[in-house]
């Protein structure tokens, strides 16, 4: 394991029983400053219940948790955590269908996290340079006056993943984005992604091999609640033990 304070996420022996089952298991994850990685594994694996705890829903049994170096997570709840800059995105769109594009964004803003608490409703200049540049990034600036409800699936996922920016978090947790897509939507998340990294940490989930490689990024397989396989696509996808409990399938 690298030195804790230079990682920005550090789950060490982390363990969780409902009703004595052990859905995470003796599960270690390191995640380095301005990394992104993807989570993969079959059904049950615990990816969802890992996501529960790094966001403080749900609060370990056993381990170490640790965001930034020194921030003991699981001495948090979820609300203190969303506020230190852990962002999660869950895999159903939640944007208000009845705003605008751009609205949806103005309200992301102005929410717990605000980099702009009184500037809001001013509409200022640093606020609309900061909507224009969130649009950008989720390829959505031809759509800002469009109501959220005309949107496709996938830019209703892009949309949700720009107010999460809006907040302006450390991490983003991002829970299967591309299930629904088609596959110029799939692949275009992927660009979009790999922009955001370039300023953020992230943590994806998912199941879509194809989009997993257009990452490009570390993998690591979950299976029974700790860390099966960890690598690039190529080591963790020709491991035994992967194909047999996942890709082979
Ligand atoms: N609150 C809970 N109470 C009881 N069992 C739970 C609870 N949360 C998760 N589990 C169980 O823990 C295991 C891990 O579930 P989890 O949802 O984390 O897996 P996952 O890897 O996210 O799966 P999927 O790919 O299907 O989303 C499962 O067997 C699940 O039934």
């Amino acid at each position: 394991m690298p030195e804790r304070r230079d990682t920005l996420l550090y789950l060490d022996g982390v363990s969780v029983a409902f009703d004595g089952f052990r859905a995470i298991n003796n599960l270690s994850l390191v995640l380095k400053k301005g990394e992104m990685r993807a989570i993969i594994g079959p059904n049950g694996a615990g990816k969802t219940t890992m996501m529960d705890i790094i966001t403080g829903k749900t609060r370990p049994d056993e381990g170490e948790v640790f965001f930034n170096g020194d921030i003991d997570l699981t001495r948090h709840d979820e609300a203190d955590i969303a506020m230190m800059g852990i962002g999660r995105k869950f895999q159903k769109p939640t944007v208000f269908e009845s705003h605008t594009v751009e609205d949806n964004l103005v309200l992301a803003l102005a929410g717990p996290r605000s980099i702009f608490p009184a500037l809001v409703h001013a509409g200022s200049r640093a606020e609309a340079a900061r909507i224009d540049d969130i649009l950008e990034t989720i390829r959505l600036a031809e759509r800002r006056h469009d109501l959220a409800a005309n949107l496709s699936h996938g830019q209703k996922q892009w949309l949700e993943i720009g107010m999460l920016l809006a907040q302006d978090p450390k991490l983003l947790l991002v829970d299967e984005p591309v299930a629904g897509m088609t596959d110029a939507e799939t692949e275009e998340t992927a660009r979009l992604l790999r922009d955001i990294a370039t300023t953020h940490s992230v943590i994806v989930v998912e199941h879509d091999m194809h989009f997993v490689r257009e990452l490009g990024v570390k993998v690591t397989c979950l299976h029974e609640g700790s860390v099966l396989s960890e690598g690039t696509l190529d080591h963790v996808s020709a491991d035994d033990r992967v194909i047999e409990v996942y890709l082979g399938r």
